[in-house]
């Protein structure tokens, strides 16, 4: 039997993960009746294995201008007729301005359901070069597939431009996109354990699926993307688990959203191209699901804070959906809004991927996963507390209430709880688009982004951690960026941090024997390592340590930090001794976010001056009148 062929191993892996599934089914069996209990399992078991696929969203032809404004108002809800046209948002010196809304609807105009914004998604262009509706190229694609594999282009300003439209844009590469489905987020860990039952079964079958056709027609070649090492990843299997997530969300996606920013040395090209969809956004909770969580956590009269709530989501993410609304004063906010479930859930969702994981074997030895994933657990059970989240937005609110060219938005308390968050809407363009400006303003913006990590881990010791771009949204206007997302804020100990700004200028200084010294003083090595290890993590140093080294700019387009760090990586996976401490985990995820920002957008920053304007002014040593710089008071 080929090498490749199903291995009965397999199968056992598979069963052991079913009676981890059996586990839970015991579990809720001790305390639920039997009515509620074959409810759930009916539910789980047709919705996440896929056999229901949810309410496909629905898109408005843009080409039709009445449907088009439908579109864009159907979906919000008018709860007071106090200030019935008015909105206001901020000006430049931060007052508050009233601007009109016209054709405002009828509370009952939206009651028939939430439809998607004419402006989310209003045309795509198909590879052949032609401009469809969205609507029009929906009817091309399959249920409960991905369903879009196009070339979308958009400008700065966020709108959709294709091929057919006369505009010059970029060539950019094509996009799978998938379009969101309404579907009920899985509440409870039992019938979350089911969803990844499902999965389990359904990439096994796919497995059987693709080793029968190996059998019958030989090894796929390379340019058919699938992998020749194992029929488990194949793209339809990788597909598979991408929509399970998108299906699932919380901490699952979570993880699934992780392993997307990973390269290809880590993780097998099919199943990255799978998981760019997870990237992209998650299904989105029907608006009956909503409502419970809004009535349960804000109280029934939430409506009453209210002049406007827009059922739209502006954006589906892991652990919850995102709403526009309008606060009594005209103040425009945006309320996050956790998915029920997810955060009881995480500990087994973990638990089930790494089952899955170990499944697959798709995580190479040396990544010491348990490590990682307990790190994952501490950081996810964190950034489900929106409570603590809008903690972390004031401090960081205070913190850089003095420092131009940042702006924190304001958190509206009346409007929060554990699982609510609302704070001040703010606009501006994701860092990844701008790629599209003029050079000055890529470099102002790559300095500002360097010099704010520098600033929350060597003068704030405390960083929000989580390098999405699109928590970065540059304001052409003011010249300012605008931060939003605070789940991921820690603090960093003042001894860990002393010894790592010796470590970076160790790094950028090419300084040998700093690097061994304060590595291993940090956790990073044991100092019993063999000379290829201590080679190849020196070797890493300096290059991460390379835009640090000269003075005069350094020209992030021309470097190949990523590529050269991979390889590094491999030798430095297969010898590695010890785990990196736990507070490399974030620290290098943001790390490397910023370096990534600024090669995306081809800055040219002064990075040495940066560095060492920070070394120069820090206070090594212990200094507890320090240690708590601020504790926050910037709510409204
Ligand atoms: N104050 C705001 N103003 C404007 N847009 C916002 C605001 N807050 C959130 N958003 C939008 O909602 C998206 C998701 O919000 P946020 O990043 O806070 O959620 P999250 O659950 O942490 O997401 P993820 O898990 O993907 O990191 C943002 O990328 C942004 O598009």
């Amino acid at each position: 039997m080929p090498s490749s062929f199903f291995n009965p191993k397999d199968l056992n892996r598979l069963l052991n993960g079913l009676s981890l599934v059996a586990n839970e089914f015991i579990k809720p069996a001790a305390k639920s009746d039997l009515q509620t209990l074959i409810k759930n399992a009916v539910l789980s078991a047709t919705d996440l294995s896929g056999i229901t696929s949810g309410k496909l969203r629905q898109f408005s032809n843009p080409q039709s201008s009445h449907a088009a404004k439908r579109a864009s108002t159907d979906s919000v809800v008018y709860f007071s007729s106090s200030h019935p046209a008015e909105t206001t948002t901020r000006n430049d010196e931060n007052d508050v301005v009233l601007t009109s809304e016209e054709n405002r609807p009828r509370v009952e105009d939206s009651e028939a359901g939430v439809a998607t914004a004419a402006a989310s998604s209003p045309v795509v262009a198909v590879p052949d070069g032609s401009v469809l509706a969205a609507e029009e190229s929906e009817a091309r694609s399959s249920e409960g597939k991905v369903d879009v594999n196009v070339n979308v282009k958009e400008n700065e300003n966020g709108k959709v431009g294709g091929e057919g439209s006369g505009e010059m844009a970029p060539i950019t590469p094509p996009v799978t996109r998938r379009r969101p489905r309404e579907r009920r987020v899985p509440e409870t860990p039992f019938s979350r354990a089911l969803g990844f039952a499902g999965l389990g079964a359904s990439l096994a079958w796919g497995t059987l699926q693709e080793s029968a056709r190996r059998l019958a027609f030989g090894m796929p070649s390379s340019q058919d993307n699938q992998s020749p090492l194992s029929p488990f990843l194949s793209e339809r299997n990788a597909e598979r688990l991408a929509l399970a997530l998108c299906r699932m969300r919380g901490a699952a996606l979570k993880i699934g959203q992780m392993l997307s920013i990973q390269d290809e040395s880590l993780v097998p090209a099919p199943i990255l191209a799978a998981l760019e969809i997870v990237r992209q956004g998650a299904d989105v909770m029907p608006k009956s699901q909503l409502n419970e969580v809004l009535n349960a956590e804000l109280g029934p009269d939430w409506p009453s804070k209210l002049i406007s709530f827009d059922y739209e989501p502006i954006a589906a993410a892991s652990i919850g959906q995102v709403h526009k609304a309008v606060m009594k004063d005209g103040m425009q906010v945006a309320m996050k809004i956790q998915y029920p479930g997810v955060a009881n859930s995480i500990e087994s969702d973990i638990e089930n991927v790494k089952l899955l994981l170990n499944y697959t074997n798709l995580i190479p030895e040396g990544l010491y996963l348990d490590r990682a994933i307990k790190v994952a657990k501490e950081e996810l059970s964190r950034e489900c507390d929106y409570n603590l989240e809008a903690a972390s937005q004031k401090r960081f609110r205070d913190l850089l209430s003095g420092t131009e060219g940042f702006y924190v938005p304001i958190v509206f308390n009346d409007l929060s709880s554990k699982k609510v968050l609302t704070t001040e809407l703010v606009h501006g363009i994701t860092i990844d688009k701008v790629a599209l400006l003029d050079q000055e303003t890529r470099n102002y913006i790559g300095k500002m982004l360097l010099e704010l990590t520098l600033m929350e881990l060597f003068v704030f010791r405390f960083m929000q951690t989580d390098p999405n771009w699109g928590n970065f949204l540059y304001d052409e206007a003011k010249k300012t960026i605008n931060l939003i997302d605070f789940g991921a804020a820690r603090d960093y100990p003042k001894r860990f941090v002393d010894d790592y700004l010796r470590m970076v200028l160790a790094c950028a200084n090419t300084d040998r024997d700093g690097v061994i010294e304060m590595s291993q003083r940090l956790g990073f090595i044991t100092g019993m390592e063999s000379d290829v290890m201590l080679d190849a993590h020196v070797q890493a140093g300096f290059i991460v340590g390379l835009p640090f080294a000269r003075s005069g700019g350094f020209d992030f387009k021309s470097t190949n930090i990523t590529s050269s760090i991979s390889h590094l990586g491999a030798t430095m996976l297969k010898h590695r001794l010890t785990p990196p401490p736990d507070e490399a985990y974030s620290l290098h995820r943001k790390l490397s976010g910023a370096f990534l920002a600024c090669i995306k957008i081809g800055a040219v920053v002064p990075c040495r001056e940066l560095l060492l304007e920070v070394y120069n002014q820090y206070r090594f040593g212990d200094d507890e009148t320090n240690e708590i710089l601020s504790t926050g008071s910037g709510s409204a």
